[in-house]
């Protein structure tokens, strides 16, 4: 809409004074017109340009009637444009899954996320028949899902850091996704696990929490600080039997075949997370994408090397593109955000 009216590049604090003024007109049914010109307006000052943010958001009132007009999604470009993703993805999701699914994933991708926590029952103890913690501990939310039960969903919103039951460790907030990784690994007390690209740590928390602590997962990260936070969330969450390794997965030295599971949970583009991370879309670039697809198959010769044989490897990741499958004659999971109504993950397991 901005283009229709102006033809020269903006100052960024004059685009981003648009942009809002745009979005009060066009979305936001409580804010009268002249309130949201009268904003806008002063958002850009003392930049001169808002004069030009008044003229341009008063041309949209005039011409448009203060109404958005959006092209229909019956093509990639229109669709690109109505639910606002970017054009390589929408034409590379379109070639691979046609127009229908492609427009329900674009919808999915603009609503909020389930918020779900998971139960965790290395501190609140086995759940009991009910599904509720058998040691009386409360968890936030509902049980909803029969293959997990140890998933809670809330509604409403919660502040989880505020929450003492968070700091004592009684749930980790992780996506439903995240969780049928976890379990596609299906460690057991006593084995030893590897996880080769661990931070947050959602799934080695979850794995550990599925081992009942006992056993060892060696849990590898990159970066150390996620590293660090890894180790503070284990602390946190009671996984005692996790031995951090702050290092890159391509060199931290690995016995062959020394682990019963191993789970790659590769660094991926991230597509199947669009709608918990907004921005996420603007920032993945296609021309990223080989490079990337060429470091989950290093990862993956890692993974391969250390599982034992006979023993349990997964690969998943929480993106929608076909280039970062791997491992196709594994068991595959799919989920998809407007189908499942949580991350969309491809996750592939062989073995065990
Ligand atoms: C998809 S995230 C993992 C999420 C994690 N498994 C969880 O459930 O919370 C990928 C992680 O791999 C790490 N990473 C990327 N390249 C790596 C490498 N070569 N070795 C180890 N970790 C790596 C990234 O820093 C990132 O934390």
């Amino acid at each position: 809409m901005i283009s229709r009216h102006v033809d020269r590049d903006l100052d960024v604090e004059v685009r981003a004074a648009l942009h809002i003024g745009l979005y009060e007109l066009l979305f936001s049914d409580g804010t009268p017109n002249r309130a949201a010109v009268a904003s806008a307006v002063e958002l850009a000052k003392p930049n001169l340009g808002f004069k030009l943010v008044n003229a341009v958001l008063r041309r949209v009132i005039d011409d448009d009637g203060g109404k958005l007009r959006l092209p229909a999604d019956d093509t990639p470009d229109g669709a690109a444009i109505r639910h606002s993703h970017p054009l390589w993805l929408v034409k590379r999701w379109w070639k691979w899954l046609g127009p229908n699914p492609t427009r329900a994933l674009l919808a999915a991708g603009n609503r909020p996320t389930e918020l779900v926590l998971r139960v965790n029952t290395l501190r609140t103890g086995p759940l009991g028949e009910d599904g509720a913690p058998a040691g009386g501990i409360v968890v936030p939310g509902e049980p909803f899902d029969d293959a997990l039960p140890e998933a809670r969903r809330v509604t409403g919103g919660l502040d989880v850091l505020a929450d003492p039951g968070w700091r004592e460790g009684h749930y980790v907030a992780m996506s439903r996704g995240s969780m049928r990784a976890a379990r596609a690994v299906d460690p057991q007390p006593g084995e030893r696990v590897l996880d080769l690209c661990a931070a947050p740590g959602g799934k080695t928390t979850h794995m550990a929490a599925l081992m009942g602590g006992e056993g060892t997962i060696v849990a590898i990260e990159k970066h150390g600080g996620r590293a660090r936070a890894l180790r503070r969330t284990c602390e946190r969450v009671g996984a005692g039997n996790v031995e951090v390794i702050s290092g890159d997965a391509l060199e931290v030295e690995l016995a062959a075949g020394s682990f019963d599971r191993v789970l790659l949970d590769a660094p991926c583009s991230g597509l199947g997370t669009l709608a918990s991370h907004p921005d996420l879309r603007w920032r993945v670039q296609e021309r990223d994408l080989p490079e990337l697809g060429r470091l989950q198959g290093r990862l993956l010769e890692v993974a391969q090397r250390a599982v034992k044989p006979g023993g349990r490897l997964v690969y998943s990741v929480c993106t929608l593109n076909p280039g970062e499958e791997r491992l196709p004659e594994g068991k595959i999971t799919r989920l998809w955000p407007h189908r499942d109504g949580t991350d969309g993950f491809y996750i592939s397991a062989v073995g065990g």
